[in-house]
């Protein structure tokens, strides 16, 4: 796409051939709240809120993780509604709403607006103010310090805006106590340290796209070589960064034992993407991320030392 087409979808107005004639459907707006990525986020925020000590009214449970996945969700929206033009260049994200034409980026904009203030609302009120100042803050931090700051500056991008995914469990945490703990921040710093290896395995094998939307994602600046390196060094950090809730009482010893297979796993896997050229590993690795969190937060609330939800 040309500089002036950028201009253009910026402005909020595509070229009028990509724009489709049919209206807005629901879930072109459900597209837009990114769902499976969101799944995984709200499980996390699902997971702290199991393991935190004390316990919340199942129907404020349920209220503070709908909270959670609208905010993160709508946090999706103001995304791809500032992102509206890269993502009409990149071939993964094409396929979206407002560059497909379906979705108007002001209307993305205002639903992206008007859900993440509902969501924050509703959690103060109905939950406690805590859990809500986290939500705005992760809100926040996902639109302006991550999208609008230093998605297109710089290649440490997703180290620093990556903390915006990492608050969910701190705020399901601080949903039944009311308040930020050593436990609740070491669950943050699990997905903070996880993050730059399940992105950077996606990137290596979409560098082409980030390339040509002109984003400075670190195999686009520094390389494959420098982007596996550092991809290791986070993975490796990483493995007895997991097992701290086993060894502050969060978790039990099954969660510390799988947390270090999975997490052994992860670097081993990471040490094939550093021997071997092509996207085979890479994919590989960006699955196996996926599967390595999910797990880890499953274990965390099944091995829960609180275990609550067993006796609400
Ligand atoms: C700055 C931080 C992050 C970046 C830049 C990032 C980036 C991405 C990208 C580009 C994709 C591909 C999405 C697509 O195909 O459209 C993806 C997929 C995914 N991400 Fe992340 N991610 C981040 C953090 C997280 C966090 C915190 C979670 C959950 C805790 C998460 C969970 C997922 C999941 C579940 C998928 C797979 C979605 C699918 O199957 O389509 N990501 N991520
Ligand atoms: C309120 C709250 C809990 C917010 C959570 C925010 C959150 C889940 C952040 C995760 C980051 C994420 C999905 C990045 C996608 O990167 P990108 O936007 O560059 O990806 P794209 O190229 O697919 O648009």
């Amino acid at each position: 796409m040309s500089e002036t087409s950028i201009d253009m979808a910026k402005a909020g107005g595509l070229p009028s051939e990509d724009v489709s004639q049919r209206q807005a459907a629901v879930g072109d707006f459900i597209a837009l709240l990114k769902p499976r990525v969101m799944s995984l986020v709200v499980f996390t925020g699902f997971a702290g809120l199991l393991v935190a000590p004390g316990s919340l009214h199942p129907v404020l449970a349920a209220v503070a993780v709908l909270c959670i996945a609208v905010g993160a969700g709508a946090a999706g929206a103001i995304n791809m509604w500032y992102d509206r033009d890269i993502d009409a260049v990149m071939k993964r994200t094409q396929g979206r709403p407002i560059p497909q034409g379906l979705v108007a980026p002001d209307d993305a904009l205002a639903f992206g607006i008007t859900l993440s203030i509902f969501a924050v609302m509703l959690m103060g009120l109905a939950v406690n103010w805590a859990a809500a100042a986290l939500l705005a803050i992760a809100n926040l931090f996902y639109v302006f310090v991550y999208t609008i700051w230093l998605k297109r500056r710089t290649p440490q991008n997703i180290v620093i805006g990556g903390a915006a995914g990492a608050f969910p469990p701190m705020i399901g945490w601080a949903a039944v106590t009311g308040s930020v703990s050593l436990e609740s921040i070491v669950l943050f710093s699990l997905i903070f340290m996880w993050t730059p290896p399940h992105f950077w395995a996606l990137s290596l094998y979409r560098a082409g796209d980030y390339q040509k939307a002109g984003i400075p994602m670190l195999p686009v600046v520094a390389g494959a070589a420098a982007t596996k390196r550092q991809m290791l060094l986070y993975t490796v950090l990483l493995l007895p960064l997991s097992i701290l809730p086993t060894l502050l009482g969060t978790a039990g010893y099954l969660y510390g034992a799988v947390a270090a297979v999975m997490g052994l796993g992860f670097v081993g896997l990471c040490l094939r993407v550093l021997r071997e050229e092509g996207e085979r590993a890479p994919k590989q690795m960006f699955a196996y991320s996926i599967l390595y969190l999910f797990v880890l937060f499953a274990l965390l609330i099944v091995d829960s030392a609180n275990s609550n939800w067993l006796n609400w």
